[in-house]
Formats: C-alpha cells, sequence, structure tokens
C-alpha cells in the first residue's frame, strides 16, 4: 500500500518583485514527499533552495501554485512544520537557558505545562545534551548551540521537519556527529525530513532520495532514489562501491545544472541502472533501528 504525500508540492513558482525588478527565481518546481521520508535538495548556488524552503514553511507567498500539508493548502506557517535554519547564533534565544528556548513553541502551541516538561527533557536527552538545561546558548559550543536548536525542533512534534543547510557552520567532526543524530532521530520518531545541502556527500549519506534542482528559473532536474542500506556508518556506508556511484552521478548532474541544462533523459545515469537492494521508503522503515 502506498502512503499519501504528506507533502506536495504542486508546481510553485515564485517571482520576486522588488519595485519595477522582477527576479523568476523558482520556475516550475513539483515533487511530493511521502509520510516518513527523509529527502534532502542539492543545487548550484542561487538555485533557489532557500526560496523553496521558505515557501514549504509558509513564511513566503508562491507566486502560482501551491504548497499543500497532507492535502491542505499552506497559507501561513503551518503548525505541523518546524525548521532548522543555519544561523543556530541567530535562532537560538541568547537570555533564554537552553531548557526555555526548546520550550518556547511548545508554550506557544499550548502544550500543558507536565507534558512540556516531558518533551523538553525527551528531546535533550536524545540530542546527547542532557546536562545542559540551565546553560545559554552562547555558553555553549556551535555544535552544541544546533543540538538545541534540533531538540526544539524534535520537542515540537513536527509532521515534517524542514532543514536548510542546518550544518554549514559546523566543523567537520561534528557535521558527521549530526548527521548521524539526524539518521537516528528520523528512524526512531518516523518523522518526514527535508534536508537542503550543499554538500552533495551530506545528501548522499542522509537521503532517501536526493532531489537535483537546476540552475535558477528552478525546475527538478533529477529525482534520484538512494538505494543504500538503511543502517548508515560514516566510514563503511562512504566506503561502499554504490555510494561512490551515487555521488558521482549526483555530482555530474549538478555539473550539469551549473551549465544550465534543464532535464536529462530519464535513462542517463547510474541511480537509474541499479535496482538491486533497492529501499524503499516504507521498507527502510521496517528496517530502520532503536536509537
Ligand atoms: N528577497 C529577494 N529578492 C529578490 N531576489 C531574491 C531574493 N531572495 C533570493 N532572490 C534570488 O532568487 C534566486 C534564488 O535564491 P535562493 O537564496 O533561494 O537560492 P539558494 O539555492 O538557496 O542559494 P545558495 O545555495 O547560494 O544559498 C537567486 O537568484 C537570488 O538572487
Amino acid at each position: 500500500m502506498t502512503l499519501p504525500p504528506v507533502l506536495t508540492v504542486d508546481h510553485v513558482k515564485k517571482v520576486y518583485v522588488t519595485g519595477d525588478r522582477s527576479v523568476e527565481a523558482v520556475r516550475d518546481l513539483h515533487f511530493e514527499v511521502a509520510t516518513g521520508e527523509l529527502v534532502c535538495v542539492v543545487g548550484p548556488s542561487g538555485a533557489g533552495k532557500t526560496t523553496l524552503l521558505r515557501c514549504i514553511a509558509g513564511l513566503m507567498d508562491v507566486t502560482s501554485g501551491e504548497v499543500r500539508l497532507e492535502g491542505s493548502a499552506i497559507s501561513g506557517p503551518p503548525r505541523g512544520m518546524a525548521v532548522v535554519f543555519q544561523e543556530y547564533g541567530r535562532s537560538l534565544f541568547p537570555w533564554m537557558t537552553v531548557r526555555r528556548n526548546v520550550e518556547l513553541p511548545l508554550k506557544e502551541k499550548k502544550v500543558p505545562r507536565e507534558r512540556r516538561a516531558a518533551l523538553v527533557d525527551e528531546a535533550l536527552a536524545t540530542v546527547g545534551l542532557d546536562h545542559v538545561h540551565d546553560a545559554y546558548p552562547w555558553q555553549l559550543s556551535g555544535g552544541m548551540q544546533q543540538r538545541v536548536a534540533i531538540a526544539r525542533a524534535v520537542a515540537y512534534e513536527p509532521q515534517i521537519l524542514l532543514m536548510d543547510e542546518p550544518f554549514a557552520a559546523v566543523d567537520a567532526q561534528t557535521r558527521a556527529d549530526l548527521e548521524d543524530l539526524i539518521r537516528r532521530l528520523w528512524s526512531r520518531l518516523g518523522v518526514t525530513v527535508l534536508f537542503v545541502t550543499h554538500d552533495i556527500d551530506e545528501a548522499v549519506y542522509l537521503g532517501e532520495r536526493v532531489l537535483v534542482l537546476s540552475n535558477s528559473p528552478t525546475v527538478v532536474l533529477e529525482d534520484v532514489p538512494i538505494d543504500l542500506p538503511a543502517d548508515r556508518d560514516q566510514l563503511a556506508t562512504r566506503a561502499l562501491p554504490r555510494f561512490a556511484e551515487l555521488r558521482a552521478h549526483v555530482y555530474g548532474l549538478v555539473q550539469q545544472a551549473k551549465r544550465g541544462v534543464r532535464a536529462v533523459p530519464a535513462d542517463s545515469g547510474a541511480a537509474a541502472s541499479h535496482s538491486t537492494a533497492h529501499t524503499t521508503p516504507h521498507s527502510a522503515h521496517r528496517e530502520r533501528k532503536s536509537l
């Protein structure tokens, strides 16, 4: 049985208009994300990745087309979404403790006090920060602050978690740890994740699918299924020949996108030619392990 899409991006177009100038950032983006999928989005700089995420998050109106969450059109920030941005320093309130930062959206959602406390405790424990409840964000490292931002998103119990370059500002080791944290959270909570990144290796390592965008005005150049085993490991997964094939395929697509290619033949790449060990989102769910 196929699950209905939790998210539908239905022929979305976005034109920025400033005075008498207009920029067509997104021309015609169309894709669906099924419940429980982890989908990564890559594309050249300026392809419209942030624009797309802001439209999905209801932070900006689309020019035409529609974004639907569980079949209902989005016309403002929907309750069922949480967003983690790159600038953790700006997304946390420096005058509030870690605990208060994580709790704030739950207060706004009118979650009762006891339930709030339980959700905050669990989220901070899940990201490995149960020892810093009373610290202030500025007392923590960059990687820890980004964990707080992730805990805040997770405590909110979103149907869909949007992430915009969330690890771009942390060091390589922390980045690898946070990637594994996202895989574990996704696996344990069954949350749907849409993850925007510049990093092709990261997209292939994390995703069950990678959407490669053309350059602006943007369309989906290719929707690449990532048929790697669901249980991922920074060393073993990245050493797989299939990982190298997929990385090369996505890299090639991004290079084409930079040159202005806007459509690729359906049977052109490694991704399409490999069918063994394919892990669908639903079979992946069955294989996932607990934290
Ligand atoms: N507020 C705005 N007003 C006018 N044009 C904008 C605005 N924001 C973005 N753009 C334009 O829209 C296009 C897409 O920008 P966007 O920031 O969404 O791309 P991106 O893929 O996220 O870029 P990057 O990877 O460099 O972060 C670019 O041409 C950009 O100049």
